[in-house]
């Protein structure tokens, strides 16, 4: 049916497609349900200027559903009737939005969710992240910034100190998104300690045991990046020797 409204062009995707019959599956009047979430922190990450132009995007696991968003559409006005939803055992969509394709970042979220169990993954285009791998070659590494005690260790329970240096590793960028995931799934072995991966020119995948601690991951590797970005510029070493 042909559109109406004012606000449609044929740059703009309607966001409005209540057309499966799997609508319980994103329906829910509380506003941490997943489906509702993926729009307030696309909303959040789009103020901070990560998503945005239809870049990156935030996957949650609510047990084995797996919500996605859609593909190359503008982020933070999603609805959650947008949402696609996987199993995570037999990797079978349960909702598939009509008219719209499940992001092109899948591959790479299946990958935090099965190689680490994730309960959330987080895409950014962050500029502080696509600026570090000008300036790093094969990892990011940084020590001695107070917010590294945000960051897990991974390999045992607990937070990095203040002193411990935080390692994320670089992987090249691809054309196609989906041919990241060999490197990237890759880079979670070579890295085990790892709670993220950068792509060269591109970005950053973030994720956490549960969508809270994926959040403060991003936000507090986010910071870091920034940070390091700066001290670049100010010939300071991202990596303090100990004294
Ligand atoms: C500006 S297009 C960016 C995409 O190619 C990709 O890198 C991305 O982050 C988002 O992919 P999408 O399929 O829209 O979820
Ligand atoms: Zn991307």
């Amino acid at each position: 049916m042909a559109c109406t409204c004012n606000s449609h062009n044929s740059d703009s995707v309607h966001l409005s497609t209540a057309v499966d019959p799997n609508d319980v599956l994103v329906t829910s009047s509380d506003p941490i349900h997943p489906a509702n979430l993926i729009c307030e922190l696309c909303r959040r990450f789009y103020d901070n200027g990560w998503v945005t132009g239809t870049g990156g995007g935030i996957s949650i696991r609510e047990e084995d559903n797996i919500y996605i968003a859609p593909s190359g559409v503008q982020k933070e006005r999603l609805v959650p009737e947008n949402m696609f939803v996987m199993d995570l055992k037999s990797q079978e969509y349960l909702r598939k939005p009509l008219a719209l394709k499940p992001s092109a970042c899948t591959p790479l979220f299946m990958s935090a969710y099965t190689m680490r169990g994730a309960g959330a993954c987080i895409h950014t285009h962050s500029q502080a992240a696509v600026m570090v791998t000008l300036l790093f070659d094969k990892v990011f590494e940084i020590s001695s910034i107070e917010q590294i005690k945000a960051i897990p260790k991974v390999v045992e329970p607990g937070n990095l100190w203040y002193s411990d240096k935080l390692v994320i590793p670089i992987i090249e960028n691809t054309e196609k998104e989906e041919d990241l995931t060999d490197s990237l799934q890759q880079a979670i072995k070579d890295y085990p300690g790892t709670t993220a991966v950068l792509v060269r020119r591109h970005g950053i995948y973030v994720w956490g045991e549960t969508v809270w601690k994926a959040k403060v991951y991003n936000e507090a590797i986010d910071y870091l990046l920034e940070i390091a970005v700066k001290m670049k510029q100010f010939g300071i070493e991202t990596v303090k020797a100990k004294d």
